[in-house]
């Protein structure tokens, strides 16, 4: 089939690159030149593991194409999707100007019988005023159809998830237009979900909140285990087994980031007070995760009593491993944190330094190794769970500090390292800290 994707941000280039993966010719549309002319040379936009090799294997096979001209990239395409941002605004509602400016060009180039399928995550109702919109902007009354076909890829892994997908949701009220999409995802395999196009849409953002609120839940039980003496890994362990509980979504740390669960959360309350409908259940599933950012800070205060002048190395800047993704990084509100009670911060990150750059600029130092950054410092602040951070030699970190003091906000070392490691003071989220004196 011949597809046309509008956007190449992590889910339309994902998505771009999955599809042609199983045969199909797509031509991604991008209105930032920059963009489309970096990936017509094979330059990737995002870092994910294994994906700048899967794009410049499509595109040599001439079936996966990039240009910034609509005419171009809609001539002849079957299926048209839309994978454009939808930020979120000021009130907490999602910014549809981006889908707004892709109904302008989709009308004026859309031929007869094309399907036009959203992907990008919107707001209930949004299907039916953007195939209103991209009608209004047709030159001639043309026949087309929308389809809402909602995406659960997670970053990092997207191709992954895209391949192996746990589910497809098609929302339609066209059975031709549903047929078709099930059509182009067949040599998927993956089982469908079909549903009317409102529903489709809530599922999005429901499975969202849903996740954000596992997070926050067993982010305030690991609150409670650190006041009681539990152990939120053994808790979260136990309640996992349950099948009907399951155990993802229940590591408990810094709070969720990204470039998802903290608008969609919101995007979702909005909903529901523009519909007259109390949600506030989600207030507090936002609550939790503000203060759990806020987290590090607090229990570094509480060991040293200032952090004017102290050095802090922050190991892991992205929202997430695996990504160089900075949006809605707890990492960002740390680093202000830190810095406006007078502490300098030095930090590391395997790939997301230079977009840091662009949101902190030069208010805090980047490093290029743990190394570096722990030198001579006063306490360490993991923040982001890379494999990197895992494999530490604990001993020459805490030899290089200044104290060997650190702060895990994922978790992710384990005990016996730490009882290798000589003298340490580790303070993790949810189960008791560890105080090793070799001395
Ligand atoms: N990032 C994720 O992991 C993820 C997963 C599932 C769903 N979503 C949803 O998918 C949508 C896209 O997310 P993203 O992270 O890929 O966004 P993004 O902001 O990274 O990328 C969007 C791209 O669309 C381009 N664009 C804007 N207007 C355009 C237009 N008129 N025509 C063509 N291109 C245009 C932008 O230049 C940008 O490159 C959002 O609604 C998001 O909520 C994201
Ligand atoms: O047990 C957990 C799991 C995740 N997180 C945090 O939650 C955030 C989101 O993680 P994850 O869901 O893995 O990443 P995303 O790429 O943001 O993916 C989410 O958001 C996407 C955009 O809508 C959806 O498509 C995905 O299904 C959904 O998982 C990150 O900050 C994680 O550190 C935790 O704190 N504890």
């Amino acid at each position: 089939m011949k597809i046309a994707i509008l956007g190449t941000g992590y889910v339309g280039l994902t998505t771009g690159i999955c599809l042609s993966e199983i045969g199909h010719y797509v031509t991604c549309i991008d209105i930032n030149e920059q963009k489309i002319k970096n990936l017509q040379v094979g330059i990737s936009p995002i870092y994910e593991p294994g994906l700048d090799e899967l794009l410049v294997k499509n595109a040599l096979e001439e079936r996966l194409f990039f240009t910034s001209s609509f005419s171009e990239g809609l001539e002849s395409a079957e299926i048209i999707i839309i994978a454009v941002g939808t930020p979120q605004r000021n009130d907490g509602a999602a910014d549809l100007s981006y889908l707004e400016g892709a109904a302008v060009h989709i009308g004026t180039h859309i031929q007869p019988n094309t399907v036009v399928v959203i992907k990008s995550t919107v707001p209930v109702g949004t299907n039916e005023y953007i195939k209103d919109l991209i009608q209004k902007n047709c030159p001639k009354e043309i026949s087309f159809e929308i389809v809402s076909n909602p995406e659960f890829l997670r970053q990092g892994s997207a191709i992954k998830d895209t391949m192996k997908a746990d589910r497809i949701v098609i929302g339609s009220e066209n059975e031709q237009a549903r047929e078709k999409i099930k059509e182009m995802y067949k040599p998927l395999n993956v089982p469908f979900i079909m549903t009317n196009i409102r529903s489709a849409e809530m599922i999005k953002y429901a499975s969202n909140a849903f996740l954000a609120s596992k997070i926050s839940y067993i982010n305030e039980i690991s609150n409670l285990c650190e006041a009681v003496g539990a152990n939120v890994e053994d808790v979260a362990k136990g309640m996992g087994k349950d099948f009907r509980i399951g155990e993802a979504f229940l590591h408990a740390g810094i709070g969720y980031g990204g470039s998802c669960f903290p608008k969609d959360v919101k995007a979702l309350l909005y909903t529901a007070k523009l519909n007259g409908v109390n949600f506030g259940f989600l207030n507090e599933v936002i609550a939790i995760n503000d203060h759990q950012h806020e987290l590090l800070v607090e229990k570094a205060l509480k060991r040293f009593g200032s952090l004017a002048g102290k050095k802090i190395a922050l190991l892991g800047l992205s929202f997430k491993p695996e990504t160089d993704d900075m949006r809605e990084a707890p990492s960002i509100k740390i680093s202000r944190a830190l810095l406006s009670l007078g502490a300098k911060v030095s930090a590391y990150d395997p790939v997301a330094i230079e977009n840091a750059k662009h949101i902190l600029g030069e208010t805090i130092e980047y490093s290029s190794s743990v190394k570096e950054a722990v030198n001579n410092a006063d306490a360490v602040f993991i923040v982001t769970e890379w494999n990197e951070f895992k494999e530490l030699d604990l001993k020459s970190v805490t030899e290089s500090m200044k104290n060997p003091i650190i702060f895990d906000g994922r978790n992710c070392i384990l005990d016996s390292k730490l009882r290798d490691c000589g003298t340490v003071e580790y303070y993790p989220i949810g189960k008791p800290s560890i105080l090793i004196n070799v001395m």
